[in-house]
């Protein structure tokens, strides 16, 4: 489908090519990781055969039914070494399990099989980052910066250049469901900033950033590569992926078809999606 890839971002809109660093020691090591979802109560395709369906009957007797379970192998033995100082962009089509991975690095899911190592706790910024929207901005920068180990004085002292950083101007007060999307991502990605992590993680947070917001954020990546950070970032924007990262992971029905060198990997994976647009739109002529 040719919307999993965003070409509503204007070249000239996207800021100047991230210079190529010195790479450091290790910071994440994925070493064969699987995750599977297990899901409750669906009606098609359950693992459960007619037996241990019967013996779970048995065991559940009294308990409410939740159906048989289906298992959904999101991630399928990816392995990869990051590096202090990378940017590394994580392609590939919907649902092939970016997300996923993403949250068994940043330790929200623990992997089936496999391991992942990390020399420091990342800070994972995505669309479903817990901010509270019954709370004003203001409460959730305290409330973020505090879960970040931000001591209440720093909170304090960074408020204001957080609510600058996401220009939220008078919304500062007001409880963030008032926000429009644009403003919510914005905060969002000033929290999780507002300390300068070890490993950040970014999914598809600046998709709804305009251009300006989108140069300061690459700016604030930038600083946190120089500082020997890595940043992982998920996007369907293949030019923010070139722009911003300094190696690209493609996963696709959750393995890791390639890794390496931005250019080569993005053509590759734009060659794909555009051919399979050009087989489904065939497919519907016939
Ligand atoms: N909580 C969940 N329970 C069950 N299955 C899930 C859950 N979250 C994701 N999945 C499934 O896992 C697979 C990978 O999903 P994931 O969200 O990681 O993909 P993605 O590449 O990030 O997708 P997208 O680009 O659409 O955001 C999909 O088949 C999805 O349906």
């Amino acid at each position: 489908m040719t919307d999993e890839i965003d070409y509503e971002i204007d070249a000239e809109d996207l800021p100047k090519r991230m210079e190529r660093r010195e790479l450091g020691s290790p910071s994440v090591i994925v070493d064969d990781v699987h995750i599977t979802y297990r899901v409750f109560g669906a009606r098609r395709g359950g693992t459960t055969s007619s037996k241990t369906s019967l013996i779970n009957r048995a065991i559940n007797a009294g308990r409410p039914d939740t159906g048989p379970i289906t298992e959904v192998h999101a991630v399928r033995g990816v392995s990869f070494v990051a590096r202090h100082g990378e940017s590394i962009g994580i392609l590939g089509t919907n649902g092939s399990g970016k997300s996923t991975l993403l949250r068994a690095i940043a330790g929200v899911l623990p992997p089936s099989k496999g391991r992942v190592f990390t020399s420091a706790e990342p800070a994972l910024l995505g669309v479903n980052a817990a901010l509270l929207p019954k709370l004003t901005g203001e409460r959730n920068i305290t409330v973020g910066g505090l879960a970040l180990g931000l001591s209440a004085k720093e909170v304090r002292e960074r408020t204001s250049s957080v609510a600058d950083f996401a220009e939220l101007g008078d919304f500062l007060y007001l409880p963030m469901s008032s926000y429009s999307s644009g403003m919510g991502s914005r905060l969002r990605f000033a929290i999780s900033t507002m300390q300068t992590p070890d490993i950040l993680m970014i999914d598809e947070a600046l998709a709804t950033g305009d251009s300006s917001f989108r140069k300061k954020s690459t700016e604030r990546i930038e600083e946190i590569r120089d500082s020997a950070g890595t940043v992982f970032f998920v996007s369907h924007s293949l030019g923010s992926v070139r722009a911003m990262c300094s190696r690209v992971l493609w996963i696709e029905k959750g393995k890791l078809v390639a890794d390496g060198d931005v250019d080569e990997v993005c053509d590759a994976y734009h060659d794909f999606v555009a051919g399979r647009s050009n087989a489904s739109a065939g497919a519907s002529l016939r």
